[in-house]
C-alpha cells in the first residue's frame, strides 16, 4: 500500500535516495508557520496550492474565554496566523469559529484527509491522518517554507515494518492500551526509519477513531509515519463530509487499490495478539515507560530510568492503584474525538469526580463540542464535577494557560509524558480516556475490567 502512494507522487529522484514528493494536502497550524511565511515574503514567493492548503490555530489558544489571550508570545502567534492567512488567501479555521480545533482532528472530520493522499504538516502527530490510507508525516518549519512554495518535499523512502494486531480487545481495553503496549515492548525507537502498517482482523474491527489513535501515538515508538488500509468503514467517514469528494462512487473505485498484497514485502514484521492484554499506564517520563494495570512499577535498568523515578515522585514496585491522581485530562489529538469523550461520559455518568479532583474535559474541535452538547454528554461531564472546556491543545502541553500544577499527579488522554510537557514540574500518567475517567472518579486508577458492563467501544 505504502509503496503504491509513494510512487504515485514521485516527481523526480530515484529509489535510496531523496526524491521530490508531490503534497495532496498541507495541514498548517499557528507554532510552525511563522518563519516559512515570512520566507515566502522575503522571496517574494506566493503560495503554491492555496486550494491544498488548510490552517487552523490549535496550541496556544486559550480553552476558556478564548478571545483573551493573555500570553504575549501567544498572542502573536495566533494574530500572526490571522494575517499571513488573509495575506497568502489560505482557508483558516480561526478561534471560535465552526470548524476550528486541533488540526489533526479537523482535517479528518472535514473530509480534507482522505485515502491515497500524500499529507504533511509542520507536527508531529501529522501520523494520525495515516489511518485514513494515506502517507501522513510531519515535517520542519524550513519544509513548511518548500511546501507553500512548490507544494512538493524532497524525501528519501522509508522502510516499511509492518504490525500484524489480531486478536478480541477484552472489555475495557481500548486501541489507546494496544499502541501503548506495544511501545512499552519494543521500545520508543522501534519505529525509526520507517512507516508502520498496522493490520490483522483487530484493526478490521476498528472505527477509523480508534485507528486514529493507534497511528496518532506510533510516533512516540520513533516511527515516521503510521498507516491503516482504507476499507468501507474508511469510505462511510469520509463520505458527506464537507471537503469529500462529491463522486464517492469514483472515488471508492480509486481508493479501493490502496492495499498491501503481500505482506511478507515488509522489511519486518511484529506480530501483536491483544486478547489477553489489560490496560497500560505510563509511570515515566518517556511514552514507553509504561505497565500493564496488573504490574508493580519496574525496577530501574538505567540512569533514565532513576531519574524519571525521581522526577515523577513514585518508586519501583508501587502499583498503579497507589499514585494519587489529583488531575485529570481528557483531549488531545490521541484522545480528544466524541467517541472518547461518549466512553469517558458512560462512566462518569451520574457519578462525580473525587473529592480533590480537578477534571478538564477539552474537545478535540468545536464541532466535537457541539455534538457532545446536543448528545448530553456535556452535562454529563459538568454534573460529575468536571470543567467543561472549548477546544485546543490545552493541556496536552504547557502553550496556553491550561497547566498542571508543579508535583500533581495527572491521570491523561494525550500521548506525551516528558518532564513538563502539562507544565513545569507536572507529572503525566498516559491512559485510555476509560481508565482516565475511573482515575477521577476515584482519585487513583482502577481496574475498569471489572466495571466492563459501562463501557461500550
Ligand atoms: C508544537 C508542535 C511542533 C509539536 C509537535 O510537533 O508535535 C506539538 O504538537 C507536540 O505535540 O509536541
Ligand atoms: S493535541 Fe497535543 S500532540 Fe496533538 S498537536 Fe496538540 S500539542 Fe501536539
Amino acid at each position: 500500500m505504502f509503496e503504491k502512494i509513494w510512487d504515485r507522487h514521485v516527481i523526480t529522484g530515484q529509489p535510496g535516495e531523496p526524491q521530490l514528493i508531490y503534497v495532496d494536502l498541507h495541514l498548517v497550524h499557528e507554532v510552525t508557520s511563522p518563519q516559512a511565511f515570512q520566507g515566502l515574503r522575503m522571496n517574494h514567493r506566493k503560495v503554491r496550492r492555496p486550494d491544498r492548503t488548510f490552517a487552523t490555530m490549535d496550541h496556544n489558544v486559550p480553552t476558556k474565554d478564548i478571545f483573551n489571550v493573555k500570553d504575549l508570545i501567544s498572542k502573536k502567534q495566533i494574530e500572526t496566523l490571522r494575517q499571513n492567512a488573509k495575506d497568502f488567501g489560505i482557508r483558516l479555521a480561526g478561534m471560535g469559529e465552526a470548524d476550528q480545533g486541533i488540526i489533526h482532528v479537523i482535517g479528518p472530520q472535514l473530509g480534507l484527509t482522505q485515502p491515497g493522499q500524500t499529507i504533511v504538516c509542520g507536527d508531529s502527530h501529522t501520523s494520525t491522518h495515516g489511518a485514513f490510507g494515506s502517507i501522513a508525516f510531519g515535517i520542519g518549519t524550513s519544509e513548511v517554507e518548500h511546501v507553500f512554495a512548490t507544494q512538493t518535499i524532497w524525501q528519501v523512502e522509508p522502510k516499511q515494518m509492518g504490525i500484524h494486531v489480531h486478536g478480541k480487545l477484552p472489555d475495557g481495553v481500548y486501541a489507546k492500551d494496544i499502541i501503548m503496549a506495544i511501545i512499552a515492548k519494543y521500545g520508543v525507537k522501534f519505529g525509526v526509519g520507517h512507516a508502520v502498517e498496522f493490520y490483522g482482523d483487530t484493526i478490521d474491527a476498528m472505527s477509523m477513531e480508534e485507528r486514529m489513535t493507534l497511528c496518532n501515538m506510533v510516533i512516540e515508538g520513533g516511527a515516521k509515519m503510521g498507516v491503516v488500509h482504507p476499507d468501507q468503514i474508511t469510505f462511510d467517514y469520509v463520505a458527506g463530509r464537507k471537503y469529500a469528494p462529491k463522486d464517492m462512487a469514483a472515488a471508492e473505485d480509486y481508493w479501493s487499490q490502496f492495499q498491501t498484497d503481500d505482506p511478507a514485502a515488509f522489511d519486518e514484521v511484529i506480530d501483536f495478539d491483544v486478547s489477553d492484554l489489560a490496560p497500560f499506564i505510563t509511570w515515566g517520563t518517556n511514552p514507553g515507560m509504561a505497565v500493564p494495570y496488573d504490574q508493580a512499577f519496574p525496577e530501574p535498568q538505567d540512569q533514565n530510568d532513576a531519574h524519571a523515578y525521581e522526577y515523577v515522585g513514585i518508586k519501583p514496585g508501587m502499583k498503579p492503584t497507589e499514585i494519587p491522581i489529583t488531575w485529570a485530562f481528557f483531549g488531545s489529538c490521541t484522545n480528544g474525538r466524541l467517541s472518547d469523550l461518549r466512553i469517558a461520559a458512560s462512566y462518569l455518568k451520574n457519578k462525580h469526580i473525587a473529592p480533590g479532583v480537578h477534571a478538564l474535559v477539552v474537545p478535540g474541535s468545536m464541532a466535537i463540542r457541539e455534538a457532545a452538547e446536543k448528545e448530553g454528554i456535556a452535562q454529563i461531564f459538568r454534573d460529575a464535577g468536571c470543567d467543561w472546556r472549548m477546544p485546543g491543545c490545552s493541556a496536552c502541553l504547557g502553550m496556553n494557560p491550561d497547566k498542571i500544577p508543579a508535583g500533581a499527579h495527572c491521570a491523561s488522554t494525550s500521548n506525551r509524558n516528558f518532564e513538563g510537557r502539562q507544565g513545569a514540574g507536572s507529572r503525566t500518567h498516559l491512559a485510555s480516556p476509560a481508565m482516565v475517567a475511573a482515575a477521577a472518579l476515584n482519585g487513583h486508577f482502577v481496574d475498569i475490567r471489572k466495571e466492563a458492563s459501562v463501557w461500550s467501544r
